[in-house]
């Protein structure tokens, strides 16, 4: 099975090219939203986060998003800190979901393949790539955050420039080429692989 690392910046359109993926028939793992459901039901992530910001970062409807993203994305050690706790776990979870997996191709999508290194566990790294701008712009057009919060995200992952280098595939989600077609193309050279 090739395992495929679905990678961009916020707004890039990386769930919209992992939806294209999901649509061919191939299994995604959207990390995104395993490490929420992880966050609030592995205990061992509950404790380490509560011993590390105090108990107010849950609430009784289960993590405090606001709060955890005002630390992480102020304050680069405490990224550091809460991804350690995070991104074990997703990855363990990730692997025990690949084993169940039957299809020839397996995917997950994640803005930080490489800082969290996932990028070690799947076979090809994919890069959804757009002009930081019209990430921003699609961005506000699609959250309830301030362009201000959307910058701080975007500063605390790595730039598009070593993305891009680091990546096997480039798919370009510029406005200016199609994407269905790119994802078709992308399908016929995994298959040649
Ligand atoms: C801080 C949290 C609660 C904010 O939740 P919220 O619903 O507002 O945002 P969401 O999860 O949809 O993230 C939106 C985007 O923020 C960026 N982002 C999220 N986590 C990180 C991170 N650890 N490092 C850099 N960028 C990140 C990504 O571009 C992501 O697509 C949440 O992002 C979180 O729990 N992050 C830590 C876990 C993690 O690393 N998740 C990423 C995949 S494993
Ligand atoms: N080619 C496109 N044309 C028009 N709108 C687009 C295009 N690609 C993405 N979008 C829109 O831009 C927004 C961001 O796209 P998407 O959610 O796929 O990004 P993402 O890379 O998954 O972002 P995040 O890391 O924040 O989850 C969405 O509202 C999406 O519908």
């Amino acid at each position: 099975m090739i395992k495929i690392g679905i990678t961009g910046g916020i707004g890039s359109g990386k769930s919209v090219v992992a939806s294209l993926l999901a649509l061919s028939g191939v299994p995604v793992y959207i990390a995104d939203e395993e490490s929420k459901w992880l966050t609030n039901n592995s205990p061992v992530i509950r404790e380490k986060l509560t011993a590390l910001f105090g108990p107010e970062i849950y609430t009784n409807e289960g993590l405090n998003k606001k709060l955890l993203a005002s630390h992480i994305f102020n304050n680069p050690k405490q990224l550091q800190q809460v991804n350690q706790i995070i991104h074990p776990e997703v990855n363990r979870h990730f692997s025990a979901w690949v084993e169940r997996q039957t299809s020839p191709l397996c995917a997950i999508e994640s803005a930080i393949l490489f800082e969290s290194g996932f990028y070690k566990v799947v076979d090809i790294s994919l890069m959804v790539y757009a002009p930081r701008e019209l990430r921003i712009e699609r961005a506000l057009g699609r959250d309830s955050a301030s362009r201000e919060e959307i910058e701080r995200r975007i500063n605390s992952q790595m730039s598009d420039e070593e993305k891009k280098d680091r990546s096997d595939y480039v798919i370009y989600n510029d406005n200016r080429q199609a994407l269905i077609p790119q994802v078709g193309k992308l399908l016929c050279w995994l298959q040649s692989q």
